[in-house]
């Protein structure tokens, strides 16, 4: 298969990366909403855009919904004048199904993909190498591996990871593994173009600070602007302003993750007048009264302070 880039991205990815929730009004892609949310964070100093992962519901939407998701933020990021790489979540435990998935998408107007392990079948570290040496073999663009055992139900270990990054079409992970020791060893070990960006929202500050390049964070769709800036402040060696900077925000990820993601982000999205529902689809559910009460809160909070980001 032919590498088709629509542009060229940094090899190995690093800085704030937004997996962006997918809008939904009445059932269907609420596009309004997601033109809306791609005009909003465009206008962001974000590092890249992730479609259709967890917080995007990607296991709900079918291929068209996903084709189309796709193609509206091209156009919108083309109206802003934003070059901004984009990658599609995918996620599955069958290699060849994927492997269609990736011819299926070859020439849409994305950047690489973020696959996750393969979950419920629990394979052995072989049959994940093996896996996503294939997928990386025929994928046209670069891919992103996602190690997420608390969903997943399988770790992809170090030597494996270390493995795969020798593939020069695997170009990083989102660290979900919820083992520092493993965490922290990985940033030790890792080779120079394979990029950790950690998707553990509460730790985005604490795993900058010990080497990772960036995040993939959900949380990130508020207060946007200060994960930006703690991911400049600790580049730039200011860990003091970077420190003070995260604690402003610091406890928005265990509120924003209290029930199931993205219901909570949803609602902050919806009341912070960003999209027009907090729809999420079964088995997600919304978030409960008692949540929602605490979320609108703070919302106020954020946005008397001026930390909320969500200006449209
Ligand atoms: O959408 C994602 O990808 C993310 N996944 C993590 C999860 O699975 O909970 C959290 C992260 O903030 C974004």
């Amino acid at each position: 298969m032919q590498a088709n880039h629509r542009s060229p991205i940094s090899p190995a990815p690093g800085g704030l990366w937004l997996p962006l929730i997918t809008p939904f009004r009445d059932g269907v892609l609420d596009e309004a909403s997601v033109r809306r949310l791609v005009r909003h964070y465009a206008a962001e100093a974000i590092d890249g855009l992730i479609l259709a992962a967890t917080t995007g519901e990607g296991l709900t939407l079918d291929k068209e919904e996903v084709e189309r998701l796709v193609a509206l933020t091209a156009e919108e990021l083309t109206a802003a004048g934003r070059r901004l790489p984009v990658f599609l979540g995918l996620s599955g435990s069958d290699t060849r199904k994927l492997m269609k998935a990736l011819e299926h998408s070859a020439a849409w107007p994305i950047d690489g993909y973020l696959i996750a392990c393969p979950y419920y079948t629990r394979p052995s570290q072989e049959g994940m190498v093996r896996h996503f040496s294939a997928l990386a073999e025929g994928a046209a663009r670069p891919i992103m591996i996602y190690n997420i055992p608390y969903r997943t139900g399988v770790n992809l270990g170090n030597t494996a990871m270390l493995e795969l990054a020798a593939h020069p079409n695997i170009v990083g992970v989102k660290d979900c593994s919820a083992d520092m020791a493993q965490s922290l060893d990985l940033l030790r070990r890792k080779p120079a173009g394979f990029s950790v960006l950690t998707g553990e929202d509460a730790l985005f500050h604490t795993m900058l600070a010990g080497g990772a390049d960036g995040g993939i964070t959900a949380s990130a769709h508020v207060g946007i602007g200060v994960f930006v800036a703690v991911h400049r402040l600790l580049r730039d060696g200011e860990a003091a302003r970077a420190l003070a900077a995260w604690h402003a925000i610091c406890d928005l990820p265990r509120l924003l993750f209290a029930e199931p993601s993205p219901a909570p982000i949803k609602h902050w999205l919806w009341r912070a007048g960003l999209i027009g529902s907090p729809e999420v689809r079964l088995p997600m559910v919304p978030v409960s009264d008692g949540l929602a009460d605490r979320i609108d809160q703070e919302v106020e909070r954020l946005r008397a302070s001026g930390l909320d980001g969500a200006r449209a």
